[in-house]
């Protein structure tokens, strides 16, 4: 019997949008469904949903500041009740990433990375702040942009992507500091934006947006460092336009890679070398709308959802698992200025 999960999309508040949206994907439908407004929060972008689906942590803008805003969660209902938020002066951050008490959030337009310690109540104000210093050749490379911020597989780290440094750093999280414990520099000019471990957690695979590339990476968890092991084109090599690949995400049998394409707008699928970890080119799917920002896989990994930012929707996909392919189905649902989805787990 099919079932029925409920997901979160975040999204900017600049036009019609109200904030985080919430929607039901019933499985035996094949169908999105039920969306609404969840929570009003200001440009709430990206989310992140603590391991037991207790809390939910937003990317918030309040006038001129920015920081997190948090949510305790219903798991059946998935109503959010708003607890606190904690901004500073300045643009808000483009992604973050919690871990019991440690949330991490990364500021592209400051180049920082931000250190929090949550609570029962929700957030404390910022404990630490480290700010990134470099550039690189390209003209959106002018000073550090810090655009990820996730936790190691084991949890020992924090991997931390830079698009303006084309660096990817690695810090370890002690008491209420972040410590730099490592540094890869990666090819000028790619702009690393997102990262996503194999669940082996000996392999990683970063995104770069600039160059539209995946790049395969050797994980050693002792250490918390990486090494390059191949470059992989994410768009089709006669793809002439500007293309500035978004997000990447495997599937939990760490078979399937998927990438986004803002410009060529599509979603972009490799299978995964069971030994070495290296990628092969499967096939690009079209993501049913303009400039996918973000997407994710269901919790049963049957389905694909893409969030197209500049149309304004999410657009459902059949994945099948075996070959990774995805297929377009006949279900979308409007969520205005839409960023990223998360279903609770
Ligand atoms: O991918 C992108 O991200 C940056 C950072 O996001 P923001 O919400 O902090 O502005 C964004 O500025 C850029 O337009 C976009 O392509």
């Amino acid at each position: 019997m099919g079932k029925k999960y409920i997901g979160f999309a975040g999204t900017y508040t600049r036009q019609t949008s109200k904030g985080i949206y919430r929607f039901v994907l019933d499985t035996e439908k094949a169908e999105l469904t039920n969306v609404e407004v969840a929570a009003k929060v200001g440009s709430p972008t990206y989310l992140a949903i603590s391991e037991e689906n207790r809390y939910l942590y937003s990317v918030a803008q309040q006038e001129k500041s920015g920081g997190v805003a948090t949510f305790s969660v219903d798991s059946e209902t998935g109503e959010l009740n708003f607890l606190n938020a904690e901004v500073q002066e300045g643009a808000p951050p483009c992604h973050l990433d919690v871990f019991q008490n440690d949330l991490v959030t990364g500021n592209y337009h400051e180049g920082t990375v931000e250190l929090y310690k949550t609570n029962n109540d929700g957030i404390n104000p910022v404990s630490f702040v480290y700010k990134h210093e470099g550039t690189g050749p390209h003209v959106r490379q002018e000073k550090s942009h810090v655009h990820y911020t996730g936790f190691t597989p084991d949890k020992k780290f924090v991997v931390v992507a830079d698009l303006g440094t084309d660096e990817v750093v690695t810090y370890k999280v002690d008491l209420a500091a972040l410590e730099r414990v490592n540094t890869l520099k990666v090819r000028a000019g790619s702009g690393p934006r997102h990262l996503s471990f194999h669940p082996n957690g000996k392999v990683a695979y970063l995104l770069t947006e600039l160059s539209s590339e995946v790049v395969v990476l050797d994980y050693n968890a002792e250490e918390g460092s990486f090494t390059e092991k191949q470059y992989i084109r994410a768009i089709p090599e006669d793809f002439t336009e500007t293309n500035d690949a978004s997000a990447i995400h495997i599937s939990s049998d760490g078979r399937f890679v998927y990438t986004g394409n803002r410009g060529h707008n599509s979603i972009a699928v490799f299978s995964v070398d069971t030994n070495s970890g290296e990628l092969t080119f499967v096939e690009h799917t079209p993501s049913g709308g303009e400039w996918p920002r973000d997407f994710v896989l269901d919790p049963s990994e049957s389905f694909l959802i893409a969030s197209n930012q500049n149309t304004g929707n999410l657009v459902l996909f059949a994945r099948d698992q075996q070959t990774g392919k995805l297929t377009k189905l006949n279900s979308e649902v409007s969520v205005p200025e839409v960023v990223c989805v998360k279903f609770l787990k």
